[in-house]
């Protein structure tokens, strides 16, 4: 059996369903390294009896493991972060060769999941019921938070390590046991990883199950389960839709949380400092070349500084290194499949077609795709429309700050925002006016503080993460009310 040295981490290229075992599907999943193809593990994926054990599995482990100590649930979360932090240059290695990442993005990735699993071992000693009155004489009112019992996760393949322990830690850390699976592309950092990492710092057997597979295969299967009490999904809108469908209506209701795509709004007032908006865009455009559901996705631009921000942008884009992400430089790395390059060479044809001006024009080889930019694009374009997901993004000119906003607004994403400007009070006014779950004054749209919530509105998707906000999604309450004296009923 091969695996992946992650030097004493050694991640067995199998599934993890209490222990490492082959999968029985049919299909092998062959993992390989998006720049060039280079084959990285051979993974029997898992099948929907894999799913069921896995659920079963995970049910059986979960009674035990909630009623342990805070303490000792803690503990394990604490050395989950101290292993990946030691083996953090083994992890950047793996996120450049499977997911395509940059030295920078890697290292964003790692600290970004150390602090997600540091603030997570808070939350067992952050977990409080109440106790309320009741009009009724002798009687008391209790509620109990819970764990909710087991949670399923699935995660996409563009920040696969933050994005499955976002939900797994916090998951875990309040006492449910958790079933993952990862993105097809990226099994070993979104998924196996994690289960060599927790298995590594104590975390019982059969309380952390993962299952790579395909999403047309046991996708369905997996969400329909009738012993997840909630699962908990990273990806695109279309498929968290219908996942919501199934989880809602199937036969087993359960509660979801759905984190979906994005199409952030990046807008420079009029009154915006220029040598920081600047260099702010192109890194929310180009980090880990765009597929960030973060990334700014449209540039809205004042009119009276319209033509000075083109010249600029266009003159920093240029300066952006492309390429084979073996090279510490490298910041826009391949895309993650053939599948979305061809998207992304359709958004450029598309927005030829309709009109756009091509002021930054780079080649496309192999699956890296140079960064692309267009000017004068209009909100009827499909460069303003859909989300990217990919190194192109188009400048938007606004007449004046309320049509800034009116255009910021113009989409059925919410997920995140930015407004550049030098007067703070009008920037939290504007940022007020934003229909999203999170905007940045001055900053980047690519943000997330393990402390601070973290999630969309409208097709962005439904729930928080992080921090309070994490504890409320993967708990639930219980109402008991304890009568200590007879009562009289009326009939
Ligand atoms: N809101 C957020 O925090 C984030 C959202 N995303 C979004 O994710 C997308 C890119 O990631 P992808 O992995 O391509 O998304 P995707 O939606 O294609 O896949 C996401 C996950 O769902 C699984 N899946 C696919 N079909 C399924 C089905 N029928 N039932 C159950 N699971 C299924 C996939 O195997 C994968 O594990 C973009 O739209 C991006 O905006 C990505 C990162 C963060
Ligand atoms: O949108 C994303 O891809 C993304 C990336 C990193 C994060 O920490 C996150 O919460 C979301």
């Amino acid at each position: 059996m091969s695996e992946s040295t992650v030097q004493s981490l050694s991640v067995p290229h199998q599934i993890f369903v209490g222990r490492w075992q082959d999968g029985t599907s049919e299909r092998t999943l062959v993992d390989r390294n998006p720049f060039d193809d280079t084959e990285l593990a051979r993974i029997r994926q898992a099948s929907a009896q894999d799913v069921d054990l896995a659920f079963e599995t995970a049910q059986a482990a979960q009674t035990a493991w909630a009623a342990l100590p805070p303490a000792e649930r803690s503990a394990v979360l604490n050395r989950a972060a101290d292993i990946i932090e030691a083996h953090r240059g083994e992890i950047v290695e793996l996120l450049k060769t499977e997911s395509g990442s940059s030295e920078l993005k890697a290292n964003v990735e790692i600290d970004i999941t150390i602090g997600a699993t540091r603030e997570a071992a808070t939350f067992p000693t952050r977990v409080h019921g109440r106790i309320a009155p009741s009009n009724s004489p002798g009687k008391e009112n209790r509620v109990y938070r819970e764990p909710v019992g087991v949670v399923g996760v699935i995660s996409p393949w563009n920040f696969p390590l933050t994005l499955s322990q976002r939900s797994v830690a916090p998951a875990l850390a309040l006492g449910n046991a958790v079933v993952l699976k990862p993105a097809s592309d990226t099994p070993i950092s979104g998924g196996l990883l994690l289960a060599r990492v927790f298995e590594e710092a104590g975390l019982p057997a059969g309380v952390l199950n993962v299952v790579p597979g395909s999403g047309s295969e046991i996708g369905d299967h997996f969400v329909e389960h009738p012993i997840p009490s909630l699962i908990s999904f990273t990806g695109s809108t279309p498929v968290g839709q219908r996942l919501g469908e199934i989880a809602i209506g199937g036969k087993h209701m359960k509660r979801v949380s759905l984190e979906l795509g994005g199409n952030a709004p990046f807008v420079v007032l009029a009154d915006a400092d220029l040598d920081q908006a600047v260099p702010a865009a192109v890194m929310a455009k180009f980090l880990h070349q765009g597929q960030i559901c973060m990334a700014a996705n449209r540039i809205i631009v004042a009119a009276e500084i319209y033509d000075e921000f083109v010249r600029r942008f266009t003159e920093h884009v240029k300066t952006v290194r492309f390429g084979s992400t073996d090279l510490g430089e490298t910041i826009v790395g391949p895309i993650i499949n053939d599948e979305q390059v061809r998207s992304l060479t359709e958004k450029i044809d598309q927005a030829l077609a309709e009109g756009a001006r091509h002021v930054v024009a780079g080649p496309i080889e192999g699956r890296v795709v140079a960064p692309q930019v267009f000017a004068d694009v209009t909100s009827e374009m499909e460069l303003f429309r859909e989300e990217i997901f990919g190194p192109i993004v188009g400048i938007v000119r606004a007449a004046d700050e309320a049509e800034a906003l009116a255009l910021a607004n113009d989409t059925v994403f919410g997920l995140s925002s930015s407004v550049f400007t030098r007067d703070i009070e009008r920037g939290v006014r504007f940022a007020r006016g934003i229909k999203a779950g999170m905007t940045h004054i001055n900053d980047i749209t690519v943000s997330d503080e393990a402390h601070v919530m973290f999630g969309g509105e409208k097709n962005s998707g439904l729930g928080r993460f992080n921090g309070d906000w994490a504890i409320e999604e993967f708990t639930t309450d219980h109402w008991i009310s304890v009568r200590s004296q007879p009562q009289a009923f009326p009939f």
